[in-house]
């Protein structure tokens, strides 16, 4: 008792942990896209920056080259002063004649123009020079843009107002014809010029790249976040989402638990009602379609459980199956219906078929079982057919041999659902079983559009082909009956049309009534 109890609430605990982790998972993954749909807006925001910075240095440029007044005169020094005063990008505007600056707003008219360098990069006629030296003091260096005719120094704060840790960007510039990029302003991104031209998100090194390159332009702009900032701050949120992944994972674990214990207390029911023999059958007649005379009957087993409720035999059956002691309800069933209807089979030709599991094929066990019953009732191995789904001959070799065996006992072996399986054509024949059992699937074909009907005649023609019985399932209606009796002699037809499964008491009746006219002629 105490070990089951430590069990339930091991089993509640590693519920809410796992609920707590998955709810973990989920939040990060939250975070981390709500943090690049928030890295996709801080790129929006430096690429209109740099297209502002652009065309405050086309502007700046056509005012200059368009003045009419005379190269580097006093005139035009002031004109240039004020347009620098009034640029926010701008900070020193020069002339240039012949590849050198002639004067500038802030050294005024140069006797000797100073020597030039080779730019960072040169884009058409335009020189970049990202950290150049500039005229005002010797120590003075910034990015310059050399234009055909004019220079322009550029305030290196110009990107600085978009600073917003823990985003970061940088600025890089972009020579389109010989697809290189090079970095300008801001923090340095440690992606290759394919990768900054491809505009993809990367991650190295823990950090998340999201270039952007405009399609004109000689800009392009990297904004980046580190992981660990995407996950930081809203704790609240995640504490919440913790704390209700790991409460619902622990509802689960409960709900586990009740389960649970569901099934074990109804496979102790189930395992008390086959001691106490409370498990019960019905028989279901099996009909010769040519003549309309119940020749078999199908066994089916019923229990009425402890409340009253009536369990579905699959179900039933499927959980001895997995407990491990289906045997016990085949040999029950077998018990009862040899009892049952002993006589009956020892002095006529009716037959009963049994469902038996692939456990009872393997275990061993159920054939000389099997014998025994026959041989204490009376009753011959022709009168006893055994159903079998393909399910349970997915063992081949095993089920092979089985078959044979009980073959070899004179049983008919039934193939149960035919159709629904995967049983091919050969593997039956191989199988060497005796019948086959026509899904009702089928059956509910007849007489409808469905592409299945097709099936139909085919699986007919090779029953009949490998000299199988066919038994057709599920007949409810009489067009269903006419057809499956039209379509060859020997079928036999089993369905509500022909009757429900019913107890042993009654079905005796029902053999010993003269065929009713349940067919038309
Ligand atoms: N819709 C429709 N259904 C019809 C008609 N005629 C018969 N049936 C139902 O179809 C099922 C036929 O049995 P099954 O294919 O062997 O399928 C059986 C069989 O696989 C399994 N089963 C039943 N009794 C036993 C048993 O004693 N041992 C084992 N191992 N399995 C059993 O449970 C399954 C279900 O059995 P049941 O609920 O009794 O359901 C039965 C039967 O009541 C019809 O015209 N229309």
């Amino acid at each position: 008792m105490g070990w089951q109890l430590v069990r339930r609430t091991l089993v509640i605990v590693l519920g809410a942990v796992l609920g707590g982790l998955i709810a973990g998972s989920i939040v990060r993954a939250i975070q981390i896209r709500d943090g690049q749909v928030g890295l996709a807006r801080y790129a929006e925001r430096l690429l209109k920056s740099e297209q502002q910075l652009t065309e405050d240095m086309e502007q700046v440029k056509a005012a200059v080259d368009g003045d009419g007044l005379s190269f580097c005169s006093d005139q035009e020094l002031t004109l240039m002063r004020e347009i620098v005063y009034r640029s926010a990008n701008v900070r020193d505007l020069g002339r240039i004649r012949n590849g050198h600056l002639l004067c500038s707003t802030n050294a005024g008219r140069l006797s000797v123009p100073p020597s030039n360098t080779a730019p960072d990069l040169s884009i058409g006629t335009t020189q970049l020079y990202i950290d150049g030296p500039l005229l005002f003091s010797d120590h003075a260096r910034g990015f310059v843009a050399n234009m055909a005719g004019v220079s322009e120094v550029i305030n290196p704060l110009v990107f600085k107002v978009l600073d917003a840790p823990p985003l970061f960007y940088s600025v890089l510039l972009y020579d389109r014809d010989t697809r290189v990029v090079v970095p300008a302003f801001g923090h340095a991104a440690p992606l290759s010029s394919d990768q900054v031209i491809a505009g993809r998100m990367v991650e190295k090194d823990g950090i998340f790249y999201l270039p952007v390159c405009p399609e004109q332009g000689m800009l392009c702009a990297v904004a980046s976040e580190s992981r660990s900032a995407m996950l930081e701050g809203n704790s609240g949120l995640v504490l919440g989402y913790l704390a209700s992944g790991a409460l619902l994972g622990g509802a689960l674990g409960v709900i586990a638990v009740l389960i649970y214990r569901r099934e074990r207390s109804f496979e102790r029911q189930l395992r008390r009602a086959i001691k106490t023999g409370d498990l019960t059958l019905v028989y279901q007649p099996v009909v010769d379609l040519d003549t309309g005379k119940i020749v078999a009957a199908e066994a089916l087993v019923r229990w009425v459980n402890d409340r009253g409720e009536t369990v579905k035999p699959a179900a039933l059956v499927s959980i001895a199956e997995e407990r491990g002691f289906v045997g016990e309800i085949t040999t029950l069933v077998l018990g009862k219906a040899v009892e049952e209807l002993g006589d009956l089979l020892a002095t006529s030709d009716f037959r009963i078929t049994l469902n038996i599991t692939a456990e009872d094929l393997m275990n061993g066990r159920f054939l000389p079982q099997l014998a025994r019953s026959m041989l204490a009732a009376g009753v011959k191995a022709r009168s006893i057919g055994l159903e079998l789904t393909e399910r349970s001959t997915v063992n081949q070799e095993a089920a092979i041999q089985a078959l044979s065996q009980l073959k070899k006992a004179g049983h008919t072996v039934y193939i149960d659902d035919f159709g629904t399986g995967y049983s091919s054509l050969a593997y039956l024949h191989r199988l060497d079983a005796g019948a086959i059992k026509i899904d009702r699937v089928f059956t509910q074909t007849v007489g409808t559009q469905a592409v299945t009907a097709s099936v139909v005649p085919q699986i007919l023609d090779m029953a009949s082909k490998l000299r199988l019985l066919v038994v057709v399932e599920g007949i409810e209606t009489r067009e269903q009956a006419d057809y499956f009796r039209a379509a060859g002699s020997g079928i036999l037809g089993q369905g509500w049309f022909f009757g429900h499964p019913v107890p042993a008491a009654q079905l005796m009746k029902l053999v010993q009534q003269a065929p009713e006219t349940l067919l038309t002629t």
